[in-house]
């Protein structure tokens, strides 16, 4: 059985970056996506826009919908403060299994709680298994006809709170209609369009902030 993707992603985070320094391991795999092999990864130029939401936000409590190989993780979790957590969930055991090694690598595990299983799912067990009160930030890049769902079970189940921000990636490509149109119409949120282009492509794509008015 050949390697994967993912596993040669893994492979070249090893190989070309520091174990315990999170910007070496973003920057190995922007270069393995680059000048390697194209990976589904936020990337660096939207990844830039994530960073400054995140550190505008500061969130004590933050949530990934897909994980993948872990690295817009690292990207979230390098930037926490002291005491914050980030909650991120994963389907594919497979990815989950790479995911897990690349935050460690990083040195972020303890910052890190990674789940497996679908979305739908885990958000209702979010408050009974982790305590979680409500969320400041949740970066949503998982299966894109799960993008609406999931925000509507995080409203229901009480994991917004006035205030929160909702990140969503490929807003463009591979494109989410259904969620971009009702967080831009509808009134309980306040939501802005940050363009930029598919990682590591000149196409389209941009990530949408939608933050919860309660
Ligand atoms: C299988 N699976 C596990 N997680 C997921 C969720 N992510 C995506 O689907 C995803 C897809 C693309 C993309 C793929 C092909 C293409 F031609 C253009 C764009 C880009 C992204 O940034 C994504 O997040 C899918
Ligand atoms: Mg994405």
């Amino acid at each position: 059985m050949g390697s994967t993707r993912p596993q040669r992603l893994l492979r070249a985070v090893q190989k070309n970056s520091t174990r315990g320094d999170p910007q070496s391991v973003i920057s190995a795999i922007d270069h393995f996506c680059r000048h390697k092999e194209w990976a589904m990864n936020v990337g660096d130029e939207k990844g830039s826009i994530l960073d400054g939401v995140v550190s505008e936000v500061n969130p004590s409590t933050a949530l990934e919908l897909g994980t993948y190989c872990g690295y817009s993780t690292v990207r979230i979790a390098r930037l926490l403060p002291p005491g914050s957590q980030l909650i991120t969930l994963e389907f594919n055991p497979a990815y989950a299994a790479v995911a897990k090694q690349v935050i460690a690598w990083a040195g972020l595990q303890d910052k890190v709680q990674l789940v497996e299983g679908p979305s739908g799912d885990l958000i209702p067990q979010m408050k009974e298994l982790f305590g979680v009160k409500s969320f400041d930030l949740v970066f949503i890049d998982h299966w894109k006809d799960r993008y609406l769902a999931d925000a509507q079970l995080l409203e229901e189940c009480g994991l917004l709170r006035k205030g929160s921000v909702l990140l969503a990636d490929n807003v463009i490509c591979p494109g989410t209609p259904e969620y971009l149109e009702y967080v831009r119409n509808s009134p309980r949120y306040e939501s802005r369009y940050f363009k930029s282009h598919l990682e590591y492509t000149q196409a389209e794509d941009g990530l949408e902030k939608s933050v919860f008015l309660g």
